[in-house]
């Protein structure tokens, strides 16, 4: 979506998890130990944050207010109780409830990934079940099946053509 659509800007979230191979400080996430966390949350440098799986993420407050201010487009990409809070603080926000084809594919998704040992994978299917039972509380369900499709769909609902 972002190769087509660079002008979307999603937001990077700050997060206690350890970086998976590949994955780089301030392009995928701000990678931050749980002393930063507390200081992040404390001064209230965070728009929501949440607890998934073992750990914390949450979004920056100040680069979302400041494209908010400029009219630009902005994607958050965060978890059910996030999703929650912003719902909560942000009334306006459009929250897109992102789905998997089916639970088998998940699971194999999940495991194909090869980046978590399985207790952590039963973790976060533990967490995912929770999320897809509160799929009706969102605006929109977007079934991901391809990511061409689906990244399409995402654009269209945000009005980016
Ligand atoms: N509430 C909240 N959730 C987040 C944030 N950033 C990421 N998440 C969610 O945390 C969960 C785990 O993310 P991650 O460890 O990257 O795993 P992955 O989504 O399986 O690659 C996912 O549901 C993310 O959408 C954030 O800033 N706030
Ligand atoms: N449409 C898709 N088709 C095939 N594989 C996918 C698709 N979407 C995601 N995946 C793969 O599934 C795994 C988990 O995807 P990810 O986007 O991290 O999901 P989540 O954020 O829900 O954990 C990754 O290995 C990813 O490459």
């Amino acid at each position: 979506m972002r190769k087509e659509h660079p002008e979307v800007w999603l937001s990077v979230s700050a997060t206690t998890r350890k970086p998976r191979p590949g994955e780089q400080h301030g392009v995928h996430y701000f990678f931050v130990s749980d002393d930063e966390m507390d200081k992040l949350i404390a001064n209230g440098e965070l728009l929501e944050w949440a607890e998934f799986a073992g750990n914390r993420y949450g979004t920056p407050r100040a680069a979302v207010q400041e494209r908010l201010e400029n009219g630009e487009p902005v994607l958050l990409e965060i978890d059910l109780q996030g999703a929650r809070l912003v719902r909560e603080s942000m009334p306006e926000a459009q929250l897109v409830f992102l789905a998997p084809p089916s639970w088998e594919e998940l699971v194999r998704r999940l495991t194909g990934r090869g980046t978590e040992p399985p207790e952590v994978i039963e973790r976060r299917l533990g967490a995912a079940k929770i999320e897809l039972a509160a799929e009706p509380e969102f605006d929109t369900t977007l079934v991901n099946t391809s990511v061409e499709d689906v990244a399409r769909e995402l654009l269209a609902l945000m009005d980016v053509v």
